[in-house]
């Protein structure tokens, strides 16, 4: 033997199932991917991570058997620090507390004893409900997942795809009234105080009242040397001031005003600033009613769809003297920008519905404007209470009113490494971040007694402690030395020496780019504005830069630059390589688009576009190929390439109209490529053969397949459920065509 036989490995790969659309798409897709996947061997294993099954997850307890869901999240976890693990994750809803509640009762209505949701506790019983349903609100499920750094970029293909047949992009005029506001002061930015440890403790965060009174907010926080830590808090009588400032700046000048927070991902601070927002914009409504709203229950945190529901209950004429106080408030505050004119749902509506990332770079692309209240579309006062990122929006909005908008034949492109593994920075610091109940001081104190970092707070500051490891900083540097290298791209780090944090991140980026051979590659420090800047020259004149920044600015980034390239951020590569070893590999940039399930329960049509989800795979399958040395594996990949390049260039993308090929019309187009070019290669003979009657027998069919799928549209469909949606109706709404899933079943 010694050694001459290949042993291939088993290969497995774990797909995701989420919420809305893309667990619509799924239904479509994954058979598809099982058929394909089982030809080289691999293991398609699914784990249900959705909104749904993360609640069943925590009351497992007290389910009976029969509804009892493993805990696939934490397992899901777990193999993130396994080097052979590789997932495929799609995107999945960051719950705001009226969706919880909203879940709560699907699951409740589907026979599901679970409790409801205690919004404000009184008993010890109720705060520890609280803090269970805590652990699936928000961006719970990215962080425990994302153990490594982030890389999305859009492949050279889709970008060339994009640069032939741009999308539509909105007109911006020099007489543009559209701007960003942000706070000058008493922001996170204000207060930030910083330090890098140099050596490993453990930590208290403790708040100390004026009377000298200590409470501990949180004990016993293990460190490791070399951690970078923050403290910080935004003042909320200077939150307060500024957004009563603004409201009456945009009210006399007539501009439109716009809220843009991130209460998903940021889950215990934005939703109270966005509560604040909601609570000064109807100062004279909850000045009026503010004792019974808190009979009621009400919480400005949940926005005013708060009101709307707990005045339910009242009799009609009490609830109708409410209403009209509401609407007496819109003859005094501006025009808010709307979520959905038609139904009168604005931006201050529920804080799940305007979300920073996608929310200012759709407004960008649309020339500066948001929708109003008429249904027209109008300049905007774009309010970002923290001025941390606020200012980067702002520099792209002066170069778009100098410039114009960006025409995306001829732009560059701007791929993004992403400092973001162990919960990196403003991304993991939810269970240190708190509501001051009195004035004081907070202070991070370690075992020997010594105050770290100490700052002067006042009843209802929001205080926080962020931290980042050092590990997952040199990782960092080290991702973003290869891809500046590999795609032979300068590298920009946006990080702003005038802020504490990032003045520590500098000298360790400075510090760990002495590890790499950084000959030939063009590396650079600037600061957000200036990065913002020089990227924004480059692009107009159709240079590429990648930007490589701190976990908040990833984010946006990632939605800003596709958005404006791409139309959207679906379109991207999305890895994120596991510092174990392992590869998670995300489908796309963006979330899980609550739009598109209402067009197909209304039209039976899914404009979802799995172009994520192909990438995705694609990178994948190549991973399984080397770490497996699966060469079937590699074959599929590249295939898969063909394939999608193919879908791209034959324009059999998903359309926005009902009637036209939509997501399944696509994954049909997707499974015909990948079998041609399948059945042509000659690589790998025993796959060619495998895959000829599949090809022939869908080339002869496509048009068949591809009546059923589009002619079924028009209609309204029953898929029994919008968080827990009933299994055999998605399969039968989402995979209408027998033709088509026999022959993707006969290859078995
Ligand atoms: N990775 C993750 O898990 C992420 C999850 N989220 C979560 O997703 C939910 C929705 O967030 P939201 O801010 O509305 O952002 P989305 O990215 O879901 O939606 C914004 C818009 O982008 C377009 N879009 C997004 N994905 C696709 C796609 N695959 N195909 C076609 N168009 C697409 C749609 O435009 P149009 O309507 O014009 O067609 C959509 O309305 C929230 O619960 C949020 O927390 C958000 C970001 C990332
Ligand atoms: O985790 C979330 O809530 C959103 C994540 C996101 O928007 C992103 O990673 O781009
Ligand atoms: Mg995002």
């Amino acid at each position: 033997m010694h050694g001459e036989r290949m042993t291939v490995k088993k290969s497995k790969i774990i797909y995701t199932l989420t919420d809305e659309a893309p667990l619509l798409a799924t239904a479509s897709f994954l058979p598809i991917v099982e058929a394909f996947a089982g030809a080289a061997g691999i293991d398609v294993e699914v784990s249900d991570i959705s909104l749904a099954s993360r609640v069943l997850a925590t009351f497992a307890d007290q389910l009976p058997d029969d509804q009892k869901v493993p805990d696939a999240l934490s397992e899901l976890g777990r193999l993130t620090q396994n080097p052979e693990t590789n997932i495929i994750k799609l995107p999945n809803i960051s719950a705001s507390v009226p969706q919880l509640k909203a879940i709560i009762n699907e699951l409740q209505g589907k026979g599901f004893d679970i409790p409801n949701y205690p919004e404000d506790p009184q008993t010890d019983e109720e705060k520890a409900l609280q803090q269970k349903y805590g652990k699936v609100l928000g961006s719970a499920v990215n962080p425990v997942l994302r153990e490594g750094n982030s890389d999305r970029r859009a492949p050279k293909a889709v970008k060339e795809y994009a640069k032939k047949n741009p999308h539509s992009m909105g007109k911006w005029s020099q007489a543009s009234r559209t701007h960003v506001s942000h706070m000058r002061s008493g922001d996170f930015y204000s207060s930030e105080k910083s330090l890098t440890l140099d050596k490993a403790c453990k930590v208290n965060i403790e708040f100390v009242a004026k009377n000298g009174e200590v409470t501990v907010l949180k004990k016993g926080l293990a460190l490791q040397e070399g951690e970078i830590i923050d403290s910080m808090f935004m003042s909320k009588k200077q939150l307060c001031a500024y957004l009563e400032d603004e409201m009456n700046d945009a009210k006399e000048t007539g501009v439109m005003f716009s809220f843009h927070v991130k209460a998903t991902m940021m889950k215990v601070s934005h939703p109270i600033v966005f509560g604040h927002a909601v609570k000064v914009y109807y100062k004279d409504l909850f000045e009026k009613h503010g004792k019974l709203f808190d009979e009621l229950g009400v919480n400005p945190n949940d926005g005013l769809s708060s009101v709307y529901e707990h005045i339910e209950k009242l009799p009609a004429s009490i609830k109708e003297e409410i209403l009209s106080d509401m609407h007496a408030c819109y003859e005094k505050r501006p025009e808010l920008a709307m979520v959905d004119s038609a139904k009168g749902i604005s931006n201050l509506h529920t804080p799940n519905e305007v979300i920073v990332d996608a929310s200012m770079p759709a407004m960008i692309r649309a020339g500066g404007k948001m929708w109003g209240p008429d249904g027209k579309m109008k300049d905007t006062k774009a309010v970002m209470p923290e001025s941390t990122f606020a200012r980067i929006y702002q520099e792209i909005i002066n170069f778009c009113k100098t410039h114009g908008e960006f025409d995306p034949t001829t732009m560059g492109t701007v791929p993004n490494v992403g400092l973001m593994a162990q919960k990196a920075e403003e991304y993991g610091s939810h269970d240190k971040t708190f509501e001051m109940k009195a004035d004081g001081s907070t202070r991070i104190v370690d075992e020997e007694g010594n105050v770290l970092l100490e700052m002067d707070v006042e009843e209802g500051d929001i205080w926080r402690m962020c931290q980042v490891k050092d590990a997952p900083i040199q990782d960092w540097v080290k991702l973003a030395v290869k891809r500046a290298r590999l795609s032979n791209t300068p590298a920009v780090f946006w990080l702003d020496k005038y802020r504490p944090h990032e003045n520590e991140l500098i000298k360790k980026v400075e510090k760990y780019l002495k590890d790499h051979d950084l000959t030939g590659v063009d590396i650079k420090i600037k600061s957000q504005t200036r990065a913002m800047r020089y990227t924004l020259e480059r692009i107009l004149r159709g240079k590429d830069t990648i930007s490589v920044t701190g976990n908040i600015l990833r984010d946006y980034l990632t939605d800003l630059f596709p958005i404006l390239e791409l139309g959207t951020s679906a379109k991207m590569l999305s890895i994120v390589p596991l510092m174990a070893g392992g590869g998670l590999f995300e489908t796309g940039a963006g979330g899980s688009a609550p739009k598109h399930v209402k067009q197909l329960i209304e039209e039976n049509h899914l404009r979802w576009d799995s172009l994520g989800e192909f990438l995705a795979l694609c990178a994948s399958l190549e991973h399984t190929a080397i770490s497996d040395g699966n060469a079937k594996a590699a074959v599929l990949a590249k295939t898969l390439d063909e394939a999608t390049a193919k879908l791209l260039d034959t324009g059999k993308s998903p359309s926005r109209k009902t009637g036209e090929l939509d997501n399944r019309g696509s994954h049909f187009y997707l499974a015909l490529y990948w079998a041609q070019a399948l059945a042509e290669q000659t690589e790998d003979e025993a796959l060619q053969t495998h895959f000829q009657p599949l090809a022939a027998s869908l080339t002869e069919n496509e048009e068949k397949i591809v009546g059923t799928l589009t002619t079924e549209q028009w209609h309204a469909v029953d898929i029994g459920g919008y968080y827990k949606p009933d299994v055999d109706k998605v399969r039968e709404v989402m995979r209408p065509s027998e033709i088509f899933n026999e022959a993707l079943a006969s290859l078995k």
